[in-house]
């Protein structure tokens, strides 16, 4: 559905250009919800805008459903748009319009008449659970309402795509929820490919099933979202996963382990699980099994999709030998192990 090829965006600065994406390469299939993840500075905002292109790429180019966007005239690009629905951060809902007319408003644009307005409006007021609230304006509705006026009217258009940038970060866990929860019903009911651009893991975690992580312009990860998880390769990912990696324990702890691990006896082992396995008590029993003595450094329990997920920074001591059967062991039982040689 989405096909973003060596695109790269270029900005001038105050010292020479600032490339603000560099030789991006995404594929979003129909019906996906696909998620792009980063910290601030990372070129998201850049990114979503060179998606509907609101800013054009200095290099590379941008298809979606089938249009290469880069290569239209602006009534074609008026008319691609039209595929691509944006919801955003702050709502931008005008105040002086009920939320009726709000979500009329592209429609009224497009130049339908009233009563293919209200035929188009009304379900979709339905949909997003606010049809009570139709004649209110949106001095008058929550944070969550008027998010949900916000999505109602970027499917105004029926478009194949919807494009959300930072849609939740101005809401409080719970409607953030119910948000991505209704985002998920759209996906499922109409068919809508989603794309998400965030800064929370939780977003990510709840309904995307695909992620790119990005760090300054470029993508430094993808996957589906639980192979992240389990394996995450850049640093920014772990961080962003909430994984303690070695360069974040307290500093004093870092150098003790440090120590040990140059002596030789201590292996920084980072143990990730999913579905049955993180009921299970794999780990005591490597323990007896193996004669090791564990020192758990960091863990948790969280929930990806509904599905069960679970890391472990451990430090393990005994001998070699003893410490390579038991990761063995682990790797043997489903448990995805990765030794980490040193800290800094
Ligand atoms: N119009 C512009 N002119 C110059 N530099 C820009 C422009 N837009 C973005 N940048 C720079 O490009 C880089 C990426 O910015 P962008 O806003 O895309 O990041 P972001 O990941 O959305 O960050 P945030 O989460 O803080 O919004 C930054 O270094 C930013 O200063």
């Amino acid at each position: 559905m989405i096909e973003i090829k060596h695109v790269s965006q270029r900005f001038p600065g105050p010292r020479g250009l600032v490339e603000a994406l560099r030789d991006i390469n995404l594929s979003i299939g129909s019906g996906e919800i696909f998620g792009i993840i980063g910290r601030s500075g990372a070129g998201k905002s850049t990114l979503v805008r060179t998606l509907n292109l609101l800013t054009r790429p200095s290099e590379g180019t941008v298809v979606v459903a089938g249009r290469d966007l880069t290569r239209l005239n602006a009534a074609a690009l008026r008319e691609a748009r039209r595929d691509i629905g944006m919801i955003f951060q702050h709502f931008n809902l005008l105040s002086s319009r009920t939320v009726y007319e709000n979500v009329a408003l592209p429609l009224e644009l497009a130049g339908k008449s009233r009563s293919e307005i209200e035929a188009t409006v009304a379900p979709l007021l339905d949909l997003v659970g606010l049809a009570a609230q139709r004649d209110r304006y949106p001095a008058q509705i929550s944070g969550g309402q008027k998010q949900r006026v916000g999505i109602a009217r970027a499917l105004a258009n029926r478009p194949k795509v919807l494009l959300s940038d930072e849609a939740t970060s101005a809401l409080d866990p719970e409607t953030t929820r119910s948000i991505l929860e209704l985002l998920r019903q759209i996906n499922r009911e109409l068919g809508v490919t989603i794309v998400l651009i965030t800064h929370q893991m939780e977003v990510i975690k709840q309904i995307c099933d695909r992620v790119a992580v990005l760090e300054t312009g470029r993508v430094v990860e993808s996957g589906r979202v639980i192979d992240v998880f389990l394996r995450p390769h850049h640093e920014v990912t772990r961080a962003m996963i909430g994984d303690v990696i070695a360069s974040e324990l307290p500093p004093a702890l870092k150098a003790r382990i440090a120590e040990r691990l140059v002596a030789g006896r201590d292996h920084l082992l980072r143990l990730a699980f999913t579905g049955a396995g993180v009921g299970d008590p794999v780990l005591s029993e490597t323990i007896r099994r193996y004669a090791l003595e564990i020192s758990i450094l960091h863990g948790q329990v969280d929930e990806i999709q509904g599905q069960a997920f679970g890391s472990l920074a451990v430090l393990a001591s005994g001998d070699a030998r003893q410490v390579g059967e038991a990761i063995d062991f682990l790797r043997g039982k489903g448990v995805i192990v990765e030794e980490i040689s040193h800290v800094e």
